[in-house]
């Protein structure tokens, strides 16, 4: 065991949830001579005769032999003086009673099964010491638990860590809201929503049916112990309801009145993300749900929205406004500008928490914005891939170890388009959600992009500067959708014209501004939206930028989310970055993601082909130099979260559409990029 602790660096050990006292109670210890670190019978005898050192003198409560009179048994006895051997304390968690010590390294051969468990008696306590405190079992992750809660535990129905496909399907079957038994007011306010005939979508399906009455919601009890899960479906699959009505509905189910006294927020239930346009599209539909069932939600993606709110039920916030807001210093989460470029670095400043800085200069510490986390019950960490990832975990982790210390038995929800490692490491390791085991609530498309949505890979036509290309693209598309709207109104009078619009992703903001300037040189308007831009205020997106996002705004008739078009003159063209590729719902007038240059990883570029091909509506997205058959170091998991993909050929001014393309593959051409091949 001394060798695999001093081959395992610590940190791996701790990762892997290694825990050490795990590994080293199940063996006998021994020295590094291979020496039993216990004494010959002789000096035994002696020891137990002689008193112990007055610093080892063992407490009241810890006597000093801990082997009943008469007990004649085989096998190591402890140390007289009652300190913690020395596999105890290289364990880290030490226990500090005879009856912990005795639960987690049970003396006697044969009396070990690997998990600190007594074998001969059935672990029933043998001493007077024993009887009358509380036992202890050693819970499986280097710490302890009382043995009553453990054999609770053992005895409770053990919820599946993962459907299997075929009932996943079924569960996941869309139903009518009015079938999962949620609160009327929520009902109510759906149906304003999605008309009497709205259903659920396969995620919410799957996660009303078992967070709202369920096994794992009684067995594990919402008060009791924590009910823990990860929601997981595609992008665009209708997620944010898919947590946000459990959530909604056990609030209401303890529904206290909140205090109106002015405080720090306060809140039940908090939800972490990672940016400040999907906060503020996220409070816009958890108030557009919530009218009727009388929730108090906030945003805080301004300072004003949160200073002095006092008690409310459901707080938004980005990780690093929380962790602002918790008093964390900045330098403990930010990682990243170690790391990584001068334009990511700037891309991922916060404006208003830089005039927070700014103003918090000029006024007393006690005046700013602050959090009361005494009452939080859930938590839940929206687009978990992202926070949970290397850019964000820093913040996340150390967001959640404040609640850690502020609140027992959290509620917390995990919700995901991708399941990558990094969400699984955190599981294991984080203190917080290593707690207890994260049921798995995961849609068969997880991991994959929208069925809905058309994939091509477009090579650069090596004629001068790219950026061209990509006008040159985008003007095609355009053209081409105007084209079939027209075709599809044919017939009918005044037919509106459609005006569609598209998003681009670049890699940087610099990368951003090089592609406006050319965009608009070629005669397309467009918006740039990063980090720096100094339309990015706090507390609202703009005008501009809603134009492009699905209003969530209560007052608009739900026909307003037909795809109505830009405006005449304003802006069709979305430039950014990945900053608001992750969790934004999208117009379904954006039909169209251009990414034009390679995103970093899959999960990357699964979160910004995402932003079209949303709710099951058509949508495409055109990836610039690179290909699903190439070498790039993803090219196989791109090849598993693709659906169908068509190739293009290179892009040359006046070339044949893509419908020409495809009508050329359906007369039983092969496309251009193959001619070209054979050329
Ligand atoms: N039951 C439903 N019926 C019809 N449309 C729905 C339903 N539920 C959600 N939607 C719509 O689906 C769209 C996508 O939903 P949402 O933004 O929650 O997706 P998501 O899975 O969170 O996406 P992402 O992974 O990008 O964050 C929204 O416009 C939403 O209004």
């Amino acid at each position: 065991m001394l060798r695999i602790q001093r081959l395992l660096p610590a940190p791996l050990l701790a990762a892997r949830g290694l825990a050490t006292s795990a590994v080293v109670g199940a063996y006998t210890p021994r020295t590094s001579f291979g020496v039993k670190p216990g004494f010959a019978s002789h000096e035994r005898a002696a020891a137990r005769d002689r008193p112990a050192p007055a610093g080892d003198r063992p407490s009241r409560d810890r006597p000093a032999s801990t082997r009943p009179a008469g007990d004649r048994s085989k096998g190591p006895r402890r140390a007289p003086s009652g300190r913690p051997s020395w596999a105890e304390r290289s364990a880290g968690a030490t226990p500090k009673t005879t009856s912990q010590r005795l639960a987690a390294f049970p003396r006697g051969r044969g009396a070990r099964d690997g998990r600190g468990e007594d074998k001969r008696d059935g672990g029933k306590p043998r001493t007077q010491a024993q009887r009358e405190k509380p036992q202890w079992r050693a819970d499986g992750r280097g710490g302890f638990m009382p043995a009553k809660r453990a054999a609770e535990a053992a005895a409770a129905p053990k919820v599946k860590p993962e459907y299997q496909q075929k009932a996943n399907v079924e569960l996941a079957r869309p139903r009518k809201f009015a079938s999962f038994g949620l609160h009327p007011g929520l009902l109510t306010a759906l149906e304003e929503r999605f008309g009497a005939k709205g259903e659920t979508m396969p995620i919410q399906s799957l996660a009303l049916s078992r967070l709202i009455d369920s096994e794992l919601t009684r067995t594990n009890g919402i008060n009791s112990h924590a009910v823990r899960a990860i929601l997981g479906a595609e992008t665009g699959s209708g997620k944010t309801l898919a947590y946000l009505l459990p959530l909604v509905h056990h609030l209401k189910q303890d529904d206290r009145v909140p205090s109106r006294a002015p405080g720090p927020v306060a809140p039940r239930a908090i939800v972490l993300q990672p940016t400040h346009e999907l906060t503020r599209q996220s409070t816009a539909v958890a108030k557009g749900i919530t009218h009727q069932a009388k929730l108090t939600v906030v945003g805080a993606s301004s300072p004003g929205a949160v200073k002095d709110a006092g008690e409310v039920d459901v707080l938004f916030a980005t990780g690093r406004t929380a962790a602002y807001l918790l008093g964390i210093p900045r330098e403990e989460t930010d990682t990243r500008e170690k790391d990584e470029s001068r334009d990511k670095k700037k891309e991922d400043k916060e404006i208003w928490e830089r005039e927070e800085v700014e103003k918090r200069r000029r006024r007393p510490e006690n005046d700013k914005p602050r959090i009361d986390l005494s009452r939080v019950e859930w938590v839940v960490i929206d687009e978990a891939d992202v926070l949970l990832g290397p850019d964000f975990l820093p913040e996340t982790a150390a967001v959640l170890a404040k609640l850690r210390a502020a609140t027992v038995g959290l509620n917390i929800l995990l919700v995901t388009a991708t399941l990558p490692p990094s969400i699984l490491r955190a599981i294991e390791t984080d203190p917080l959600l290593s707690a207890s085991e994260f049921t798995k609530l995961l849609s068969p498309g997880l991991h994959k992009l929208p069925k809905a949505l058309e994939t091509r890979f477009v090579p650069w036509s090596g004629a001068g500067n790219p950026l061209a290309d990509v006008a040159h693209e985008i003007k095609r598309g355009f053209a081409e959708e105007a084209q079939e709207a027209k075709v599809e109104a044919y017939g009918i009078d005044n037919a509106p014209k459609s005006r569609t619009m598209a998003v681009v992703f670049a890699g940087s903001v610099s990368k951003v501004n090089s592609t406006v300037a050319k965009l608009e040189e070629k005669g397309i308007p467009c918006l740039a939206w990063t980090g720096e831009s100094d339309s990015r205020v706090p507390g609202y997106n703009g005008a501009a930028l809603d134009s492009f996002l699905v209003s969530h705004k209560r007052s608009k008739d739900p026909a307003s989310e037909s795809p109505a078009g830009a405006a005449k003159g304003a802006p069709r063209v979305l430039v950014t970055t990945s900053l608001l590729s992750r969790g934004l719902d999208f117009s379904p007038a954006v039909t169209t993601s251009y990414l034009i240059e390679p995103p970093r990883n899959v999960l990357d570029f699964v979160h910004r082909a995402g932003r079209t091909g949303r709710a099951g509506r058509p949508g495409r997205v055109v990836v610039f130099g690179m290909s699903h058959a190439g070498q790039s170091k993803y090219a196989s998991e791109l090849r598993d979260v693709l659906g169908k993909v068509e190739s293009r050929p290179a892009v040359k001014p006046g070339g044949r559409s893509w419908s020409g393309a495809r009508e050329a593959r359906s007369r039983g051409g092969r496309g251009g990029q193959d001619k070209r091949k054979k050329a």
